[in-house]
């Protein structure tokens, strides 16, 4: 068994990027300005941008955080999106989900520039990445790509399961896996909540992408000897013996899965951190596209 390790590879990533935005300050390029939106006080979507920024800093990137009350219309938020879309300093845009329940996410996601979609959730952006075409790249699959090139896992030919069909883990993942390129190939099994006998497909699975939002989900007589995990899961689950009060829990049961597989990442310090640098990439990337 062998971990995947989230912070070493994370932090190559930002090291790298850190490196190439001190080269575009020095030539006298623009720098890199990721604007993100949080409506309400969602006690994980605070830990999460909060993070985002810090990494912004950490590289040289700007950042602006825009925070809105819980109970803002949508006309209002699509509004401000609208200002981000029209400031040229603004490379990258992203929106914390889950929004409010009285704001329909599609719709939010529609209303941002194509160009500046680093989370890479806009109907655009998904459709070129089905067609293979340049696009932003949802980051947790992004990340997840990164990690098996970061490792040099081969993944051409083998069977990959990826439990779970959302449209900014599962199916992405599902495409990128399937996909012409070097760690693509692979055969692809997308298997949700309505499929039958999950635990025969896991079985038979190289690469298990575990991305339910189930804790503890995949036990150890659910995956093949040699297997390589992915644990894309985050749940706060109550834990008094924590400071926070809370512990975040995975979807692969660790202590069963580990000693059968091949490669496993951990959670925290896995997948979490993969999602950060490849928003980072996007990030940069918008930039280059736009200003060179
Ligand atoms: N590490 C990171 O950076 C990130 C982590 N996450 C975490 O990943 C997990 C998944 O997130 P997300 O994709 O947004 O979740 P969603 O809730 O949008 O999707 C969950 C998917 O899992 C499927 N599913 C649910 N229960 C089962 C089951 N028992 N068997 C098989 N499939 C099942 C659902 O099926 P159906 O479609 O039929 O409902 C659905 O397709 C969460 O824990 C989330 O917190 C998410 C984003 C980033
Ligand atoms: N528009 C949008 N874009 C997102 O990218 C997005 C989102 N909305 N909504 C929620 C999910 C979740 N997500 C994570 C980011 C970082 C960690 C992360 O840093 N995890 C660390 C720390 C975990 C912790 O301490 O909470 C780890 O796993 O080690 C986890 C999850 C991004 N998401």
């Amino acid at each position: 068994m062998q971990l995947l390790d989230g912070k070493v590879v994370s932090a190559a990533i930002i090291q790298q990027l850190k490196s190439k935005v001190d080269d575009r300050k020095q030539k006298g390029l623009k720098t890199p300005h990721l604007a993100a939106i949080l409506v309400g006080s969602n006690g994980a979507s605070e830990t999460y941008v909060a993070s985002k920024v810090r990494h912004c800093e950490q590289i040289g990137f700007d950042s602006t955080l825009i925070r809105l009350d819980d109970n803002i219309s949508e006309e209002t938020l699509l509004q401000e999106i609208e200002k981000l879309n029209q400031d040229n300093d603004v490379d990258g845009i992203l929106v914390q989900l889950p929004l409010p329940k009285h704001i329909k996410e599609s719709k939010v996601i529609e209303a941002i520039n194509a160009d500046k979609d680093v989370d890479g959730f806009h109907p655009v952006s998904a459709g070129n990445l089905m067609l293979g075409l340049p696009s932003f790249i949802p980051a947790t699959p992004y990340g997840i790509m990164l990690m098996l090139e970061h490792y040099n896992i081969p993944t051409a030919g083998k069977h990959a399961v990826v439990i779970g069909r959302s449209n900014i883990v599962g199916r992405p993942m599902s495409v990128l896996l399937s996909g012409q390129s070097k760690y693509g190939n692979c055969t692809v099994t997308l298997c949700h909540s309505k499929t039958d006998d999950l635990k025969k497909h896991t079985l038979q699975a190289d690469i298990i992408v575990a991305a339910l939002g189930k804790p503890g989900f995949l036990k150890g007589d659910m995956v093949k000897e040699g297997a390589i995990i992915i644990d894309v899961g985050i749940t706060r689950v109550e834990d008094s013996t924590k400071k926070s009060g809370f512990a975040i829990k995975g979807d692969v049961d660790f202590a069963e899965v580990a000693p059968k597989s091949g490669y496993i990442t951990p959670v925290p310090g896995g997948v979490g951190l993969m999602t950060i640098g490849a928003l980072m990439t996007n990030t940069l990337q918008a930039c280059e596209r736009m200003h060179g």
